[in-house]
């Protein structure tokens, strides 16, 4: 990712990609107390234009406050720094990572005189797996790893070291053949994927755990949205893994993921074993909404030029 042509938001100034970089000692580097967001900016009739920036801005600034950093910029000065990260780098479509983190002046847990630093990359990252996954859907496995009690990490905040559970959950998964993984809570019930919100659909109503060890998703949030608009019923509940194998339809949701069908769990074919007609129709109403082809959802979009 280094090593690559473009500019990258640091600190207020568009400096080289190549140069964007920071000390070994970067207090972040070690301990992980930072923040960040994913972003998408897609191609509509109008140009770029940036999915929900505003709900990613201010819960980037939640994260920063839960973790007690100190923003040195306002919200108006991070959003206008993504629609530049885009602009600057001719990008029709991107991912965007805003990221909150401090600097190198102190080390050890009791530095308190270090600097927040305030970056934003963006790049072309079109699709989270493989192409074919939105149609025919992923497997998972649920992790043996369990998702942050609420009180051992801070699960509202999208914290840079949450990501350790994460990530150990994910490669876990994909070193058993399956594409992402589901984590459980420490109760045993259903989180969220590494990356991801997940819902199921069951005799016409869609479910998804509540607001506790999961992020509270901005796709998650659309989706209700969606629902509503379609007039299914959501219920915010504690859901079990078993739940999900006798589920009709099931989905994760997230920036980088999109809307992606769950075709199999822990070797439970789910539905129809692919993505099932709910998921279909909520998935084409987000690309219609990100891609602006949706008038009632265009207050969603903020145009980078
Ligand atoms: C743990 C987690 N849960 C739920 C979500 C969905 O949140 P939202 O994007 O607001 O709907 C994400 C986003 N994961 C981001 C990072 C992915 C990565 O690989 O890095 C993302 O989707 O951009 C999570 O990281």
């Amino acid at each position: 990712m280094a090593d690559r042509d473009g500019l990258i938001w640091l600190d207020g100034e568009m400096v080289p990609w190549r140069e964007a970089k920071t000390h070994v000692l970067t207090h972040t580097l070690h301990y992980g107390l930072g923040c960040f967001e994913g972003v998408r900016a897609y191609n509509t009739a109008n140009g770029p234009a940036i999915f929900r920036l505003q709900e990613h801005t201010d819960r980037l600034f939640r994260s920063a406050h839960i973790l007690n950093m100190k923003m040195p910029f306002t919200k108006d000065d991070v959003n206008e720094a993504q629609r530049a990260a885009v602009r600057e780098n001719n990008l029709d479509e991107a991912y965007l990572r805003p990221m909150v983190f401090l600097g190198s002046e102190g080390m050890g847990l009791r530095a308190d005189n270090l600097k927040v630093h305030v970056m934003v990359a963006a790049w072309s990252w079109p699709s989270y797996m493989s192409p074919e996954a939105r149609e025919r859907g992923i497997k998972v496995r649920t992790s043996s790893y369990t998702r942050h009690h609420v009180n051992i990490t801070m699960c509202k905040a999208k914290a840079n070291g949450n990501y350790i559970n994460s990530m150990l959950a994910l490669n876990e998964a994909i070193a058993c053949g399956c594409d992402e993984a589901l984590l459980l809570d420490n109760e045993g019930y259903v989180a969220e994927g590494s990356g991801e919100n997940i819902f199921i659909l069951r005799d016409g109503v869609l479910h998804t755990p509540e607001l506790t060890s999961c992020l509270e998703g901005i796709t998650r949030a659309t989706i209700i949205e969606f629902a509503r608009e379609l007039g299914i019923p959501v219920r915010e509940r504690r859901i079990t893994r078993d739940e999900i194998y006798i589920a009709d339809e099931a989905f994760f949701t997230g920036t980088a993921a999109e809307v992606l069908p769950i075709r199999e769990l822990d070797g439970r074919v789910i539905g129809a074993g692919k993505r099932g007609p709910l998921t279909e129709k909520l998935q084409a109403m987000y690309f219609d909404a990100v891609k602006g082809r949706s008038d009632q959802f265009g207050h969603w979009l903020t145009l980078v030029h």
